[in-house]
């Protein structure tokens, strides 16, 4: 049976990969609704005009207005991607996560009790519980939650408000919690495109403090899976880790990189750390393995060799990203 679903952020990247995955296996009816901002870029949706179940909107979710206009029809499942995402930048400045994080959730969560949406599908992140010492367990869904930095701060916010929702008004909500995406359409900020950039380009790759700190990667398409069986199998009020089974220090992400691009270690440079830099992230997903039979199916080293593929292919994409973004 189609759905009608409503996706919000789906220029971004990964809710763009989310969109191709639909378009690929299933015949649902998908409305894009996505602000544009800088991380939000019209290349990574422009092949998706010329599919008759698709259209796009150029919609911010904080603005109550402009998402009326979507509502000319209900929908089955929100899946909520639209997200200011880059740690760094939330270290700088934090008010656009609030608004876009907090007060955009806030907003679509009064469509779903106004009835206009059967089931919502939060997407969330592994860096709401926090940081785990090196050698401590995986995070599962039980741990309370405990962010660092106002990234995460804002997206555990928006889970909490999610929560709220369904133990007070019983909304059909789930949340999902990720580890590090890495793919195709990532923006050049993030730590694994910018490595391959800044190699592909010989400039020097900022690592930050000693290179120590241990994230675990997914690849987008593994995630999109996962996300796509929630969307269809998953419990009202849960909550699902999705990880990639894969840890690794960055120092040893840029190794990788650099070996896979036959480029010389000069290229590191140690920078000063970023402030409230989280250790290590790991997260248990055995819920979501055993209740919906999902299992990451790209090994780190093949996922790598693709992406790095994907992102020689597409260098002027990068640069564009880039200027969009002031970066260049
Ligand atoms: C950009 C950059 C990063 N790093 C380090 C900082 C982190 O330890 C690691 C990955 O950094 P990145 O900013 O790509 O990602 P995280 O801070 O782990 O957060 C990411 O993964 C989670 C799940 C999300 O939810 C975030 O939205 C997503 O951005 O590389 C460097 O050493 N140098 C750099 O130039």
């Amino acid at each position: 049976m189609s759905l009608d679903l409503l996706i919000t952020g789906g220029a971004g990247f990964i809710g763009s990969n989310f969109i191709r995955y639909l378009l690929k296996h299933t015949t649902n009816r998908i409305t894009n609704i996505d602000a544009l901002t800088y991380a939000g870029n019209p290349d990574n949706i422009k092949n998706f005009t010329t599919s008759e179940n698709y259209r796009f909107f150029k919609i911010d979710i904080s603005q109550t207005e402009e998402l009326n206009q979507v509502f000319d029809r209900s929908y089955d499942v929100i899946i909520h991607f639209a997200a200011e995402s880059h740690v760094d930048r939330s270290i700088k400045n934090a008010k656009a996560f609030i608004e876009t994080n907090i007060n955009g959730t806030h907003a679509l969560l009064g469509k779903v009790l106004e009835g206009k949406v059967r089931k919502m599908v939060q997407i969330s992140t592994d860096e709401v519980y926090g940081s785990l010492k090196k050698m401590d367990a995986a995070f599962t869904e039980y741990h309370c939650l405990s962010p660092n930095n106002p990234y995460s701060a804002s997206k555990a916010g928006a889970d909490l408000l999610v929560r709220s929702f369904f133990q007070t008004y019983k909304l059909p909500i789930i949340i999902t919690r990720c580890s590090n995406n890495y793919g195709p359409y990532q923006h050049p900020e993030k730590f694994i495109p910018k490595i391959i950039y800044h190699a592909l380009t010989n400039k020097k790759i900022p690592l930050y403090g000693d290179g120590l700190n241990i994230r675990d990667w997914l690849h987008v398409e593994d995630h999109c899976r996962a996300i796509y069986m929630v969307v269809k199998h998953g419990q009202a009020g849960e909550v699902y880790n999705i990880g990639g089974n894969n840890e690794m220090t960055n120092i040893d992400v840029i190794r990788t990189i650099l070996h896979d691009l036959g480029k010389g270690e000069n290229l590191i440079s140690y920078v000063p750390d970023r402030k409230g830099h989280d250790r290590r992230y790991a997260i248990d997903s055995t819920k979501i393995k055993k209740e919906l039979g999902w299992q990451p199916a790209t090994s780190f080293s093949e996922g790598m060799k693709q992406t790095i593929d994907w992102y020689i292919k597409n260098e002027k994409w990068i640069e564009s990203a880039l200027r969009r973004s002031d970066l260049l």
